[in-house]
């Protein structure tokens, strides 16, 4: 509901931001239009649901033991949808292989769509979009930090028929649901030690990616994606799929290039990657995050790299080759909450540089006038973005600022806390 409050500060800020020919109520309209793949996995730690008792590997790690984590299928789902209500807009879902939700005892070489059925029929109810992603890892067979390029043949293999697979599951997602689903692949390889040899894994990685995506699957329903990484807890001395390795990857192969904001050097920011890359690659999927110190993926905030990432994608019309997803997991907060800021700030970002006047801001350093561009750039800082934010926020039937707490709140003490009693009893009778 649009309270007289909201209505009046939005009206007064249409008119000022009017006055730099900026249109809010058709910004709005645009911004409806963005979906963003948000990330199952921040609802239960990346644990999943194939082998909840295998423990999370691959060099990534989740902190915290905030109650009331999702496990099983159905408490996952439970806490999405509580999450997509205090979001303004549709979006999408990302799915990892291991969030199978079956009662059929399989390993991820054979994971088949059907698997994954119950996903489809809610994302339908939902009306939103799936995404996906093999899980090259917290497996026994990557246990010692190489997957698709294993020297062993036989694990190379395993690996190789699951990303198959997972791309077989993608196309399903997108005949089901209408829109392309994008399935990323990310495997952590790497030594933790400088290597004698870089080359080799290198190339057994170009290989086995070519036997993956040798079968043509319709770009109506998948899109492949890879992803780069700088290093990992254990691959600290040398990843093999750099950025390097992948950009020149998608570059020959005509794949999505996957940047993640945390998987660079600590002062390198993808925002400044976005508009040479889109020169060249055919497009992009960003998994938005926020390294601090390293590669751990807390909730993104509406700091200034995520604005920029924003701006980047508005001001140069990027948004079209640009598919958006979340990647980030804290067990130290209540993980809905987690979901809902990330979420809301990555709107809020894109709303921001939609009222930013950009058309005016390239003239003035088109004719070198850096003072006037500066000057303007910092006054738009305080302009009343907020109540445009609150009005398209009630305009959407979400909860205005942070009201969105109190609900989350409610759902901690109604539903959260009761799954940390069960688990209590269930630990008991054991
Ligand atoms: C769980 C994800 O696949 C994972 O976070 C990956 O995308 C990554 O960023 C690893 O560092
Ligand atoms: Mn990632």
């Amino acid at each position: 509901m649009i309270t007289p409050q909201v209505q009046q500060a939005y009206d007064a800020a249409k008119e000022i931001y009017a006055k730099h020919g900026i249109d809010t109520d058709k910004i709005l309209e645009k911004l409806k239009e963005i979906n963003i793949s948000m990330h199952c996995w921040q609802g239960d730690d990346v644990r999943g649901f194939l082998n909840q008792e295998q423990e999370l590997t691959g060099g990534i790690s989740v902190t915290g033991n905030y109650p009331g984590a999702a496990r099983t299928p159905e408490e996952l789902r439970q806490d999405l949808e509580k999450a997509y209500s205090l979001i303004p807009g549709k979006h999408k879902l990302n799915l990892h292989a291991i969030y199978a939700d079956t009662e059929e005892k399989i390993d991820l070489d054979q994971i088949e769509p059907h698997h994954y059925t119950k996903w489809v029929e809610w994302a339908k109810e939902q009306g939103i979009g799936l995404d996906f992603n093999p899980t090259c890892f917290s497996h026994p067979n990557s246990e010692d930090g190489f997957t698709l390029s294993h020297p062993n043949k036989e694990i190379r293999n395993f690996w190789i028929e699951h990303c198959k697979r997972a791309r077989k599951v993608g196309e399903y997602f997108g005949k089901e649901l209408g829109q392309p689903c994008v399935t990323n692949v990310w495997i952590p390889d790497g030594y933790k030690d400088t290597p004698v040899d870089r080359l080799t894994p290198r190339k057994r990685l170009e290989e086995a990616l070519d036997e993956v995506f040798k079968e043509e699957i319709d770009q109506k329903y998948n899109l492949d994606a890879v992803e780069s990484k700088l290093f990992g807890i254990g691959s600290e001395s040398y990843v093999v799929g750099s950025h390097e390795f992948y950009m020149g990857y998608a570059l020959t192969r005509n794949k999505l290039l996957c940047l993640d904001a945390g998987h660079f050097h600590p002062t390198e920011v993808v925002s400044n990657k976005l508009s040479a890359i889109s020169l060249f690659n055919k497009g992009i999927l960003l998994h938005v995050s926020r390294p601090v110190r390293w590669d751990s993926d807390h909730v993104i905030l509406l700091d200034d790299e995520l604005q920029e990432i924003a701006r980047e994608l508005v001001v140069n019309d990027l948004l079209k080759k640009t598919y958006i997803g979340l990647d980030f997991f804290d067990a130290s907060i209540n993980r809905i909450a987690a979901w809902v800021i990330g979420m809301r700030n990555m709107i809020k970002a894109l709303l921001k540089a939609y009222l930013e006047p950009s058309e005016q801001l390239r003239e003035l350093e088109l004719k070198g006038d850096f003072t006037a561009r500066l000057a303007l750039r910092e006054e738009f800082k305080t302009y009343p973005f907020g109540a445009i934010w609150d009005y398209y926020c009630a305009l959407n039937g979400v909860p205005v600022r942070e009201e969105w707490l109190h609900e989350v709140r409610d759902y901690e003490q109604n539903i959260l806390k009761e799954r940390n009693k069960n688990q209590k009893s269930l630990i008991e009778n054991r």
